[in-house]
């Protein structure tokens, strides 16, 4: 017997708008992605955070017969709150748009009007062709069995070659994956060097291990200039780096070695890779940090999944499901932590969830 009570036509109307708005979401991450790509946010950031559709016209490359197209664009964005309507077709910046302001104009940056914040070029990263045409190859990915299968994450089935492989063949990809997380480091670098000045209290020396272009190495260098800085990076990352002082830069390969210091950082490295290979680089930074008498600390800046509220939970569900399509990795939860740290043979943790949908862990020897 079907004991399903049969839906009402209202709660039948509000399940397919539902579905709609599902079924059209990626036409939110395309509307803003053409929206950092015209300059809207800066644009409106320029004429003092409001600005009305003649105000636009006036400054971004549209052709006036494009302009009824653009209001339509505008409209999706303030439903989605990246702008707020505020009178019709004025337009505000938004908490969120603020994050998409590309240059500073006169408030030092960081505090809301672009410079440190800025993280168009993350957004513009994540919503590329590469990303999503590797999202196209889910279904069949998931479908293939590990033991036969034909590529080892849907990128790779997609791309027909790892990440890394299409970052060092496609130049303009390549340096757009290096400007994302540079957006990423200087956002995150902002609030470490505001908040965590007690962490870097008696530490001499710091290695950022796949620390990219060295733009966190840099900001903490910058700040507590009693800690010596030097980012370990892939040779291919470092022959291109350009290099400058307050850095040190050396080639090589965490899952072998990790140069000895004080702090070993992992910022956004360990959610790229698997547990068995998380342990191997977390034991190259336990012989690190072992050379130092009283021993160092190996400190995280990775998510640790939990739901402290439905935004931050699907914030890091989404960047799971990215990890799954681009690498072995995952984010992992308090407990998955733990197992690693054990088995790296840590002796303990103490976790912090200062940024956001991620946190500092600071994993003791
Ligand atoms: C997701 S990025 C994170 C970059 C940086 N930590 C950040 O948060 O902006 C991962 C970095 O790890 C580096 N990497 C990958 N494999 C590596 C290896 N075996 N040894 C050293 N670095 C590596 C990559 O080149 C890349 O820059
Ligand atoms: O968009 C990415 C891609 C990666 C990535 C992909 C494949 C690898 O072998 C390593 C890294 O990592 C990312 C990441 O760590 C992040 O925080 C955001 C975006 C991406």
């Amino acid at each position: 017997m079907n004991m399903i009570p049969t839906p009402t036509s209202d709660e039948l109307l509000q399940a397919h708008a539902e579905l709609w708005c599902h079924s059209f979401a990626y036409l939110k991450s395309m509307a803003l992605q053409s929206a950092i790509k015209l300059g809207i946010p800066t644009a409106i950031h320029r004429c003092g955070g409001a600005a009305s559709l003649s105000d636009l016209h006036a400054s971004l490359p549209v052709p006036p017969s494009k302009w009824p197209c653009m209001s339509r664009l505008m409209k999706l964005l303030a439903v989605s709150g990246i702008f707020k309507e505020d009178k019709p077709d004025m337009y505000c910046l938004t908490p969120v748009s603020r994050l998409l302001v590309e240059e500073d104009i006169d408030d030092g940056g960081g505090g809301g009007g672009g410079g440190t914040a800025c993280q168009s070029q993350f957004t513009v990263m994540v919503t590329s062709p590469f990303h999503s045409a590797a999202s196209q190859c889910l279904p069949e990915w998931l479908q293939s069995d590990d033991d036969h299968a034909v590529a080892e994450t849907p990128f790779m089935m997609a791309h027909g070659a790892t990440f890394y492989g299409v970052r060092g063949r496609d130049l303009e990809f390549g340096a757009l994956f290096n400007e994302a997380m540079a957006a990423d480091s200087r956002f995150v670098a902002e609030i470490l060097t505001r908040q965590c000045g007690e962490m870097f209290a008696g530490v001499t020396s710091l290695v950022d291990v796949g620390g990219g272009d060295g733009t966190t190495a840099k900001a903490i260098a910058k700040a507590f200039p009693h800690v010596r800085c030097s980012v370990l990076e892939l040779p291919q990352v470092v022959d291109k780096v350009h290099v400058h002082g307050m850095v040190e830069f050396v080639a090589g390969d965490m899952m072998k070695f990790v140069p000895p210091a004080d702090v070993v950082l992992l910022k956004f490295v360990l959610h790229n890779w698997s547990d068995e290979d998380c342990v191997k680089i977390l034991k190259q930074a336990m012989l690190a940090i072992s050379t130092r008498e009283p021993k160092g600390k190996v400190v995280i800046i990775d998510t640790v999944a939990s739901s402290v509220s439905k935004q931050s939970l699907e914030a890091q569900l989404l960047m799971d499901l990215c990890m799954m399509m681009l690498t072995t990795g995952e984010e992992r939860d308090e407990k998955k932590w733990n197992k690693l740290f054990l088995e790296a043979a840590f002796s303990g943790c103490k976790i912090s969830h200062i940024f956001g949908s991620r946190s500092l862990i600071e994993v003791y020897p």
